[in-house]
């Protein structure tokens, strides 16, 4: 029996997640937690014939403990998303609804593997950490900031550059450092398989890198007002998901993706900090997979001097996110 939650679960992202989460036959019991119309959501999906019992809740009544309870996987797009001309960092008004939602998953899931897909991630992974660690729950192998969203991006964009299909993952490109801007590394140097046609021609890189460092921002300035990548969102944090739930209950250990986690003592990233040669709490980096979430932390490895570059920068940037993240204290419940 596996119990997958969503929080956020009405909203543009959360919508086809969960219907794709539906979808998978590893989950048994999917939940649904909203603020508004979860219970719609799930009614809705329940329709489907998959192994997934679905049910939907509201806070009235400790919705969100009774959405969240036994869970073993809970995946997080709460949140508002941005409109033109705002920056992640402008919502970071979600920590408080992260806090919130952490402090529901120590009550009722503190063994559950937590995926935050809600902005600005480089802080609300702290957010949900801090949180966490003063209910004295926090395992940093289980907490994974989801930046997935760059990697099927700079896979997709690749292939394009190239003319190549666009078929799934066809270029694995790991990315690194963190989900916004400057902080978003992709390593094509590391490109499976190689591409020297767009390492060797300077102008298609810096286009190609500034794309996947700013692909969100082409959806913004799309949608036009109507809110961030949704659909896109959806299938990366479902495959994501998938990722962690083989290796939890598919047998399937050992597989490689990047996540944006705690590189804290008790985490393992000590290495890290040594290879990046700062003292950065978190980054995206390249982790394995197994039954308790990260088995294993592993090297960035071998970055070309174009990456050392963007490395610099991408520290630079993420520092303060990851303070502001640390210090952020909730505001008192209103009596
Ligand atoms: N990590 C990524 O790569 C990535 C990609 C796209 C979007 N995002 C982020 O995901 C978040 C959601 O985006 P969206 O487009 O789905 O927004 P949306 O506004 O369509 O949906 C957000 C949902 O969260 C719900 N919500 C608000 N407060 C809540 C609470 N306390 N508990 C539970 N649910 C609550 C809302 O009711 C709404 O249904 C945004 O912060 C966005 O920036 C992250
Ligand atoms: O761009 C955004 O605000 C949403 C998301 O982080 C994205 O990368 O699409």
């Amino acid at each position: 029996m596996v119990k997958a939650v969503v929080c956020g679960a009405a909203g543009g992202i959360g919508q086809p997640l969960s219907l794709l989460l539906k979808l998978n036959p590893i989950i048994t019991e999917l939940s649904l937690y909203d603020v508004v119309n979860a219970v719609g959501v799930a009614a809705d999906l329940s329709h489907i014939p998959t192994p997934a019992q679905v049910t939907g809740f509201l806070p009235a009544d400790n919705g969100a403990e009774k959405a969240l309870k036994g869970a073993d996987i809970v995946v997080i797009p709460a949140g508002v998303p941005r409109k033109p001309g705002m920056t992640r960092d402008d919502l970071f008004v979600n920590a408080g609804i992260c806090a919130t939602l952490a402090q529901a998953i120590a009550n009722a899931c503190p063994k559950a593997f937590i995926l935050v897909i809600s902005n600005p991630v480089n802080s609300t992974v702290p957010v949900f950490a801090e949180t966490l660690k003063k209910a004295g729950v926090f395992d940093p192998k289980k907490l994974l900031g989801v930046s997935h969203l760059d990697i099927i991006r700079a896979s997709t964009f690749v292939a394009s550059v190239l003319g190549k299909p666009t078929e799934a993952l066809h270029y694995t490109i790991p990315v690194v450092g963190g989900h916004s801007g400057a902080t978003i590394l992709p390593l094509l140097s590391q490109a499976k398989p190689a591409i020297p046609d767009i390492l060797n021609d300077k102008e298609k890189r810096d286009a190609l890198v500034n794309r996947i460092q700013f692909g969100g921002d082409e959806v913004v300035k799309a949608k036009d007002g109507a809110g961030s990548a949704t659909l896109s969102m959806a299938q990366a944090g479902a495959e994501f998901a998938n990722y962690v739930l083989e290796a939890a209950f598919g047998g399937k250990k050992g597989k490689v993706v990047q996540a944006y986690i705690n590189l804290g003592a008790d985490a393992g990233g000590e290495g890290i900090k040594k290879e990046i040669g700062t003292d950065l709490d978190y980054f995206s980096v390249n982790i394995e997979l197994g039954p308790s979430g990260i088995e294993k932390i592993l090297p960035i490895g071998q970055i070309d001097d174009v990456e050392k570059g963007l490395l610099e920068a991408a520290v630079k940037e993420l520092g303060p996110s990851i303070e502001k993240g640390n210090s952020f204290t909730p505001a008192p419940p209103k009596l």
